[in-house]
């Protein structure tokens, strides 16, 4: 366990068995269907890899990257950094994350995608922290709730640091106190 991490949540093993039961689950919602599967940069990269060897359709991989901020400060809109390559009018769209957290980064790109004619979006995200929502945005997958604490790891960062981690763990509030 990394030194900074106070205590561990989901273990790989963990992800790795609630990703199963979720992809099995896409998997039937969606049947008949193609699905473009649209990750989030970065924090989705490890929870995208995971979930997708668990989905039996035939999908398609896109990844878009926003920001609410420009260099320190907060614009108070979420700007695209990188959009999808792909056309998706009329296409349905599985947005995976690795957090929902306020619900503004969400909730901004699934407007913006249906808005640009996508027939339907959801969302997968690994992690829910219902406590936080100040958007009207909810997942339809959700790997785990958590609680108001600041997670690191499978993807999460603090200033860029612990994406790495295999586990899902809360920061110690040394760290950024
Ligand atoms: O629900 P919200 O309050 O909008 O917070 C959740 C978002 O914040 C994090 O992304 P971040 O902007 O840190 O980018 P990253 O994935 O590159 O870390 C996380 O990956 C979600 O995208
Ligand atoms: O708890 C969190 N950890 C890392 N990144 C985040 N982005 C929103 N909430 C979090
Ligand atoms: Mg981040």
């Amino acid at each position: 366990m990394h030194k900074d991490t106070r205590e561990i949540l989901y273990t790989e093993e963990q992800i790795r068995d609630r990703s199963a039961e979720l992809g099995k689950q896409i998997s039937a919602d969606y049947e008949g269907k193609d699905v473009l599967m649209v990750g989030l940069l970065k924090g989705s990269v490890p929870f995208f890899a995971e979930l997708a060897k668990h989905v039996t359709l035939d999908v398609e991989f896109d990844f878009m990257r926003v920001s609410s901020y420009e260099g320190t400060e907060s614009t108070g809109n979420v700007i695209v950094k990188k959009d999808i390559d792909v056309d998706f009018k009329g296409k349905d769209i599985l947005l995976v994350e690795d957090i929902l957290d306020t619900g503004k980064t969400l909730y901004t790109v699934r407007q913006m995608l249906l808005e640009k004619g996508a027939a339907s979006v959801e969302i997968a995200t690994l992690l829910n922290k219902q406590e936080r929502r100040e958007f009207p945005i909810q997942a339809k997958y959700v790997g785990f709730e958590i609680p108001n604490a600041f997670v690191i790891g499978y993807g999460m960062d603090y200033n860029e640091k612990y994406r790495n981690l295999p586990y899902v763990g809360i920061l110690k509030e040394e760290v950024y106190m």
